[in-house]
């Protein structure tokens, strides 16, 4: 696709699937190898704007950008890099709605490799197994770390969580600035944007609602979004 085409599809580029779109050959170079063609790619991006990479200052910032790249941002990408999501038999049978909220989110804009932040709120109905908490923001994080659109993260996220928990009764709900919207082009500072997914018993307007109320109830005085 040349310039001009992604000039005129604009807004109506449509996501093909749940997945993030990879290449075949994604993991066939180590993370090293990546890396180094990163930090070469990089240092062109700079001379290109003019930059002189020979100032003390910007020397190292081929190699950090790409070991940020590689190591922080995007290690996501890599499915060796999931967290375990050890889940454990609900033997206390707990099966009322357990709500993991406030989860922080840092994830880039796929559009822009821009910055997405916000916070994230998860709820679930428990059946036979259970999950310790912090694998809820874990997995949240994992899924954050990739190149994204927010509609995207928040159905990765339901999606592994329904899996990993043998149940639908999972909600998601995401409200996050992105960087790409309010430090460039239109430059809203204030504009938020809230993704909610959700299935089974969260079908039900009365069961959301529950939901809804329980996050309302602890919001943070500032977001900080
Ligand atoms: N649906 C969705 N859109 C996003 C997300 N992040 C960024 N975008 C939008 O992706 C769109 C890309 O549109 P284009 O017209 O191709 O890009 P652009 O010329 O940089 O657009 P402007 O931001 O309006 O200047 C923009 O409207 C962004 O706001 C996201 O998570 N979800
Ligand atoms: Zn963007």
């Amino acid at each position: 696709m040349d310039n001009n085409q992604i000039e005129l599809l604009g807004d109506n580029h449509v996501s093909t699937s749940v997945e993030t779109p990879l290449r075949p050959d994604a993991f066939e170079k180590s993370d090293s190898e990546k890396i180094k063609n990163i930090q070469g790619h990089f240092s062109n991006i700079m001379e290109e704007l003019g930059l002189d990479l020979t100032d003390d200052s910007l020397s190292g910032t081929p190699y950090r950008v790409a070991k940020m790249f590689v190591k922080e941002l995007f290690y996501g990408l890599n499915p060796e890099n999931k967290p375990k999501l050890s889940t454990f038999e609900n033997k206390y049978g707990y099966k009322k709605m357990l709500v993991e909220q406030n989860i922080t989110i840092d994830s880039s804009c796929e559009h822009h490799f821009l910055p997405i932040t916000g916070i994230a709120h998860v709820g679930y109905i428990p059946k036979d197994r259970v999950i310790g908490l912090s694998k809820i923001n874990r997995l949240v994080a994992y899924y954050s770390h990739r190149p994204q659109v927010q509609e995207r993260l928040c159905l990765q996220i339901l999606t592994d969580l329904q899996e990993t928990l043998g149940t639908k009764d999972v909600i998601i709900v995401i409200s996050a600035k992105h960087l790409c919207v309010s430090s460039r082009g239109i430059k809203d500072k204030n504009s938020l944007t809230t993704t909610i997914e959700y299935g089974g018993s969260f079908d039900d307007i009365a069961v959301r609602n529950e939901f809804y109320k329980q996050i309302n109830n602890f919001q943070p005085n500032n977001l900080n979004v």
